[in-house]
This record gives structure tokens, C-alpha cells and sequence, in this order.
């Protein structure tokens, strides 16, 4: 016996899933470039590989772009999150057009509302999807962002990503300095989309050092600015 309009009542429409989901929200972070959208889409690939079906989903990625982008190189369409989407009515439709969904992935996780990080962990007990989330816990101030908070409250799994990001001094950075002629800025809005190598504004990752003194890379030719012949 189902209640109408509750995720039971909904499921019970929709193809049974090929392997069996764990119903678990994931939460991988780290700084900036230390590879969370190239693993994303690993996972993805490797859940899609075996019959699984996902939704991808993204906030502000850095192209502009509905899609998750990584440095690496390879790319893939995701579906954009807007400040006010309900991510539980996204996987509903997915149910009402007769298509099953095994897993999500949303990239730029940062970015979510606290009521967006509950309302997969809701779609994680609920609806048992697998619900991996990526992105940067600490602003350009060194603060959460509002949603990687939520995401360290109501997470099941806590994954930093392993990839070292080294400061200019060599040592693991874990802070996203936002740069403007080569200072580093301490307030502004929280959200500015940027890349670490752009053009006006930009973002480099430092040690805890670094970061509180404000020490940037004395040699440029780390970045690329000198020329070594
Ligand atoms: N040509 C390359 N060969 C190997 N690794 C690369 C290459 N270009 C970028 N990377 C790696 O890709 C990582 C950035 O991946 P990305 O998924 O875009 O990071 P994030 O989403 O965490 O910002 C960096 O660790 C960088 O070392
Ligand atoms: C620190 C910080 C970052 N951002 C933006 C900059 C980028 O567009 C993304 C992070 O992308 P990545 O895939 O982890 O490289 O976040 C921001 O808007 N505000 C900040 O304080």
C-alpha cells in the first residue's frame, strides 16, 4: 500500500533498477583544480557503463555552460540547477515520463541551497538514489558556503578528494584565494564564477600561510610569465 504523491507511489510506476542503489549521499571536496568534475564524470561514466541511470546535474559551471567541465579535458551535458529548482520535482518528471533514475550527480555542489542539500538527502532515504556530490567547501574568504555547510551536516560519506593541489611554496594548499593584480581580494560577493589562469579576476590555491599573508608567487615563472630562454 502506496501514499498517493509519496516517492513509494511514484517509484512504484518506474522500471526496477538494474543494480541495487545504496541510498547514500557523498560528499567530495577539495580546493580548486584538485580534479572533482574529471572524477565526477568518471563516476558517472562508470555507473552509465553498467546500465545505471543518472542525472547530472550542475550550478555555475566555469564555461557558462549547462554541463561539467573538467580541466583534463573531457566534458558532459548536466542540467542546470537554478536557485530556486526543487531537485525532488527534477527526478519526479524523469519518474512521470516512464524513465528510471538510479543516481545523481551534481557538480558545483557549493553553489546548492541548504533546502537543495535537503532535498537530496531526502531523494537519498526516500527514493534510495545515490547521490554523489563535488565541490569546493571554503570561499575566497576561507568560509563555508552555505551549501558545502549543509553538505558536512547531513552527509553519509565525507571524501576529500586526494589530489594534492601544492601552494607556490610546495606545500598542500586548501585555500581558493580570489586574485586581482596579483593581490588577493578579501571581500566581494561570494559567487564569482572564475578559472585559476583567467584574465582579470582569478583564483589560486594556497597554503594557510600564503593565504593569511598574502603572500603571492614570487617567481611568476610558476604561472607562465617568464619566458625561460
Ligand atoms: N594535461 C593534463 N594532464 C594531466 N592532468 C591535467 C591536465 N590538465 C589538467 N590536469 C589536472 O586536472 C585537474 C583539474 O581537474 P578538474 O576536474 O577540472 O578540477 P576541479 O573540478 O577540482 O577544479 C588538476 O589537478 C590538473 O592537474
Ligand atoms: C573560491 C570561490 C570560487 N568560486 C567559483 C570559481 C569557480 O567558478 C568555482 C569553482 O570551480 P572548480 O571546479 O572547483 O575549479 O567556484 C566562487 O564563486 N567564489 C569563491 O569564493
Amino acid at each position: 500500500m502506496t501514499t498517493p504523491g509519496s516517492f513509494d507511489d511514484a517509484l512504484s510506476s518506474v522500471p526496477r533498477r538494474v543494480a541495487p542503489a545504496t541510498g547514500r549521499l557523498r560528499w567530495y571536496f577539495g580546493p580548486m583544480d584538485c580534479g572533482k568534475s574529471t572524477l565526477a564524470l568518471q563516476i558517472d561514466h562508470n555507473h552509465a557503463r553498467q546500465g545505471r541511470h543518472g542525472l547530472v546535474l550542475v550550478r555555475h559551471d566555469r564555461s557558462g555552460s549547462p554541463q561539467i567541465s573538467s580541466r583534463i579535458g573531457i566534458t558532459r551535458h548536466a542540467t542546470e540547477l537554478e536557485e530556486l529548482t526543487d531537485v525532488r520535482q527534477l527526478v519526479r518528471e524523469r519518474w512521470a515520463a516512464g524513465l528510471r533514475v538510479d543516481y545523481l550527480i551534481v557538480d558545483e555542489a557549493q553553489f546548492l541551497s541548504a533546502p537543495q542539500v535537503e532535498q537530496l538527502a531526502e531523494l537519498a532515504d526516500d527514493a534510495q538514489l545515490d547521490v554523489y556530490c563535488f565541490g569546493i567547501a571554503t570561499d575566497f574568504r576561507s568560509m563555508l558556503f552555505p551549501g558545502a555547510q549543509r553538505l558536512f551536516e547531513l552527509a553519509d560519506e565525507l571524501h576529500p578528494v586526494q589530489v594534492e593541489v601544492l601552494c607556490w611554496c610546495g606545500l598542500p594548499g586548501r585555500f581558493n584565494a580570489r586574485v586581482q593584480d596579483d593581490r588577493i581580494l578579501r571581500e566581494g560577493d561570494t559567487v564569482l564564477v572564475a578559472d585559476t589562469d583567467a584574465a582579470e579576476v582569478r583564483y589560486q590555491v594556497l597554503c594557510r600561510k600564503h593565504f593569511r599573508t598574502g603572500e603571492l608567487d614570487p617567481s611568476p615563472v610558476h604561472r607562465g610569465q617568464l619566458s625561460l630562454t
